[in-house]
């Protein structure tokens, strides 16, 4: 079968064939960087008590009718709370930020804005109104409230929040467990000397990075001899072991591309072969019962897209990620760009800023400079033949 698709139907398919990995439970620390697997409550009210905002006196608010000093007869830091205290008419407390109001204290005034004497406190401000100062029990959330939703990313700062309810662990997707082959004989690893014929190897690098930034990596990394036996082992071993196997190079139809033979002859299912894109023309996808393989053309550049446009969002999606493709952004285009191919899609290396973006020069799919250099990727879309300067584009951001 040797027929190109489009840009969205390869997108399509892709989005049909999402699953949700199993769900774990984590410490919060160790969820980073995984999506939730159910919506969370919370267990607390916030604040849980009612508590000063300011380190200054805290007093009856009525009292200022009838009193131009308070006396100050108690102290309540952070930490302490005052069950046997009652606060008299006439009287105010001492008070620190985040120490609990005690039982008569309706209003805080920061210490800035009163004068004190020995142990007794004029008020400096005629603008007090009641109820200042004092961060109420539920204020941020009552308790019971669902305060993070299923498929949220989890951050620093959702850590930060559930560790305010005292939250420890919650249910997340688990990681999946991935694989990488590379191909071609070409290929050095960094460290060692290059001999005339030879490049080093950057795909490992570029998607064993890629990975770690969306909180996954490689269960193993394998470089394959070009031979029809290598290749074919290669693949069959590493599908007994991963949910999805990524492979680099070797998918076109030179004499020592083996991949597609390997895993027509392994019984993958081709989920499709070929898009109507550049870079990264002969990507392929396909499914061998509940495990994938994305055979990714070897140039790197094509690597970077391919990862970009399809195995990311493929690889977040299972793993608890709400939206495909999520990611895109318009942005006003500093630079003219053609192509001949009007059937074809293409994704420009470029650099976006201030809702303006520049393509960058060197686009062929074995240039990595570009790659370098972007931020995003712009999507010239099948059916155009020119992107005008100042023309509305859609970027990826990468
Ligand atoms: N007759 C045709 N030839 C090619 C076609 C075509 O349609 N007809 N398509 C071209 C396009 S487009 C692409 S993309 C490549 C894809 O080829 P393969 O997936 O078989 O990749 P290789 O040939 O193995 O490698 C391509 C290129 O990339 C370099 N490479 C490979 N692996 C790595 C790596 N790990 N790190 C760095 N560089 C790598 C390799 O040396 C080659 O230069 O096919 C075209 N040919
Ligand atoms: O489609 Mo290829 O990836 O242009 O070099």
């Amino acid at each position: 079968m040797n027929h190109f698709i489009s840009v969205s139907e390869a997108k399509k398919i892709i989005e049909t064939q999402i699953f949700r990995t199993e769900k774990v439970t984590l410490s919060i620390l160790e969820a980073q960087g995984s999506y939730t697997s159910e919506p969370i409550f919370a267990t607390l009210d916030v604040p849980s008590f009612d508590n000063s905002a300011m380190d200054g006196y805290g007093f009856r608010f009525d009292d200022l009718a009838d009193f131009s000093e308070l006396n100050v007869t108690e102290i309540i830091p952070a930490g302490i709370s005052k069950i046997d205290f009652v606060l008299n008419r006439g009287e105010a407390v001492r008070i620190f930020t985040g120490a609990k109001i005690p039982d008569g204290v309706d209003t805080v005034i920061m210490q800035e804005k009163t004068t004190r004497i020995v142990d007794r406190i004029q008020f400096n401000d005629d603008e007090i109104s009641k109820g200042e100062n004092i961060r109420l029990k539920g204020s941020q959330t009552k308790v019971g409230t669902k305060i993070i939703e299923e498929n949220t990313l989890v951050n620093h700062a959702v850590i930060g929040f559930l560790a305010g309810f005292g939250i420890e662990k919650i249910g997340v997707y688990k990681k999946l467990n991935i694989g990488l082959l590379y191909t071609g004989n070409e290929l050095v690893e960094i460290g060692k000397p290059l001999l005339d014929g030879e490049i080093y190897n950057s795909n490992t690098y570029t998607l064993q990075s890629a990975l770690s930034e969306i909180n996954h990596q490689f269960s193993f990394v394998y470089h394959v001899e070009d031979t029809e036996e290598a290749t074919f082992s290669a693949i069959k071993n590493g599908l007994e072991t991963v949910d999805i196997l990524l492979i680099t190079g070797g998918i076109s139809v030179g004499d020592y591309d083996y991949v597609k033979p390997a895993l027509e002859k392994i019984g993958v299912s081709e989920l499709f072969y070929k898009i109507r894109q550049k870079p990264g023309k002969p990507l392929y996808f396909g499914k061998l019962e509940e495990k994938f393989v994305f055979a990714l053309p070897g140039n790197p550049a094509s690597v970077f897209s391919c990862y970009h446009q399809y195995v990311k969002p493929f690889l977040l999606g299972c793993f608890g990620r709400k939206e495909f493709d999520e990611e895109q952004d318009f942005a006003i285009s500093e630079s003219f760009a053609k192509k001949k191919n009007k059937d074809q899609t293409q994704f420009l290396k470029a650099f976006y800023t201030k809702g303006k973006v520049l393509i960058l020069n060197a686009q062929e799919s074995y240039k990595m400079d570009s790659v370098a250099q972007a931020n995003c990727l712009v999507e010239f879309p099948e059916g155009a033949t020119e992107i005008n300067i100042g023309e509305k584009v859609k970027i990826w951001k990468v």
